[in-house]
């Protein structure tokens, strides 16, 4: 990964005006993969500028997908044929969201070979449901040297009911049992916003899924999909980093393009903290100016919990509160590696048994470093409301989820500054 330069914050500024919150990441790595079970072209408006994104087209690249960006986040994708149907380490180990690249070849070419996702800095992140779901459907799927090898000698057909909530795996049980005329159902389904959004793209196409959003979710498979256009939805956890980062300032803020309903978790958070919100069908106002916050307990759990994708920058903002507060992420319990860094900035954070015990304190600006995209949203949370500079290292993982940080923090008064273009400019 590309080592780019530290974001430097001078902190203490309260935010103000209009935040345009980006298309979600997370839902367009998935929807780009969706595109490969159509031969005929399709447009998607709502895809944000980041190295993700960029790495996901190399990867459908290497499978056979063409594309050309046409406006700033629309983009056009086609595969008349797959050119390969395997996808080797080098591409897979840089992303995780990748491993649904299996499901998507099931069904578009019969069979895949996908290398192992690579491991996390925040812990171990098994596949085992996605690999059990396919079984269960009636693929072959084998491990070898590092692979996954699937193939479907039939339409998929049956019944499998998830161990857990996981948004991966029902993505990928999706596309592959999305093409071929078997019928599928899928119980204990994520109903995750980002698994709602790749059934709703598929079905535009002409694939034929029910019962997504819910629980269960029947897939009943079609012969072919055509092609279309479709618009991404607003980056949710981007939106909750920005509301937190509004908190954590005391500050008065808009956020425009943003489902509320999609980051009521954060907002029923924020509230109870004594944080005003006021939502219209797009907008969020964030008013945290002048008022004594309170600590609360956080517990992350799959949607419509509370992300844990915003676990670390709740983490964050609840250093600046003064009382206790306790922060537990049963989904990734070793998510925890802005602890360190948040102390440097003079947090204090005890942590026993994956469990974060926060009291509130003054945090001053200080060099940290990056080891993952969210703790890095949480050092750029912890700086904006930090007395002076703080220099953010490791800045490759920030730009995985946050399009133009610093010029955007920028249009609402933050005082932030990278010196060398991100990433995604860089790659244009
Ligand atoms: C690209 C993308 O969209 N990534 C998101 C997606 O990741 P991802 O789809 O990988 O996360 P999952 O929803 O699958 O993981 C949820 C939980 O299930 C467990 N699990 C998952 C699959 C499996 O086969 N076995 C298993 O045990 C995981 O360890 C975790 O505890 O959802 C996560 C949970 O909201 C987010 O943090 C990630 O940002
Ligand atoms: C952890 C994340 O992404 P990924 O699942 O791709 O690692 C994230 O977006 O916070």
């Amino acid at each position: 990964m590309l080592h780019l330069t530290p974001l430097h914050i001078i902190g203490g500024q309260p935010l103000r005006g209009d935040y345009h919150v980006q298309p979600s990441k997370n839902a367009a790595l998935p929807i780009i993969v969706g595109s490969l079970l159509s031969a005929e072209p399709i447009t998607l408006h709502g895809i944000p500028r980041l190295s993700d994104i960029y790495t996901i087209l190399e990867i459908v690249a290497h499978l056979g997908t063409r594309h050309a960006w046409t406006g700033p986040n629309s983009l056009m994708l086609h595969t008349p044929e797959l050119t390969s149907t395997e996808t080797p380490y080098a591409l897979v180990s840089k992303m995780r969201a990748s491993f649904i690249i299996l499901g998507a070849l099931v069904a578009r070419a019969g069979e895949a070979t996908v290398s192992m996702p690579g491991g996390c800095a925040f812990g171990h992140r098994p596949v085992d449901q996605h690999v059990k779901a396919l079984r269960a459907l009636g693929a072959t799927v084998k491990e070898e040297g590092g692979n996954f090898q699937a193939e479907r000698p039939e339409p998929l057909q049956g019944n499998f009911i998830f161990e857990m909530l996981t948004v991966g795996a029902t993505q990928n049980a999706i596309l592959a049992a999305a093409l071929g005329e078997g019928t599928v159902t899928l119980e204990n389904a994520s109903i995750d916003t980002d698994v709602v959004d790749l059934a709703n793209f598929l079905n535009s196409l002409g694939a034929d899924i029910q019962g997504a959003g819910t629980n269960t979710i029947t897939v009943n498979g079609v012969k072919s999909l055509r092609g279309g256009e479709y618009t991404v939805i607003p980056d949710r956890i981007e939106a909750g980093t920005i509301m937190i980062a509004a908190a954590a300032t005391r500050s008065q803020l808009r956020l425009t393009n943003v489902r509320p309903e999609h980051v009521r978790a954060v907002s029923a958070k924020l509230s109870e903290m004594g944080v005003r919100i006021l939502e219209t069908h797009d907008t969020l106002l964030v008013d945290a100016a002048g008022i004594d916050l309170k600590p609360v307990n956080v517990t992350a759990q799959a949607y419509p919990g509370f992300p844990t994708d915003v676990q670390p920058q709740m983490s964050a903002l609840l250093t600046t509160v003064p009382g206790a507060s306790v922060v537990v992420d049963p989904v990734y319990p070793d998510r925890l590696t802005h602890v360190v860094e948040l102390q440097r900035m003079g947090a204090k954070i005890t942590v026993s048994e994956h469990t974060q015990v926060i009291q509130g304190a003054t945090l001053h600006g200080a060099p940290v470093k990056a080891a993952d995209i969210r703790a890095g949203a949480a050092l750029f949370v912890a700086a904006l409301a930090a007395e002076g500079e703080t220099t953010i290292d490791g800045m490759q993982y920030v730009n995985r989820g946050y399009e133009r940080l610093a010029e955007r923090l920028r249009s609402v008064g933050a005082q932030a500054h990278q010196p060398e273009p991100a990433l995604a400019s860089a790659m244009d």
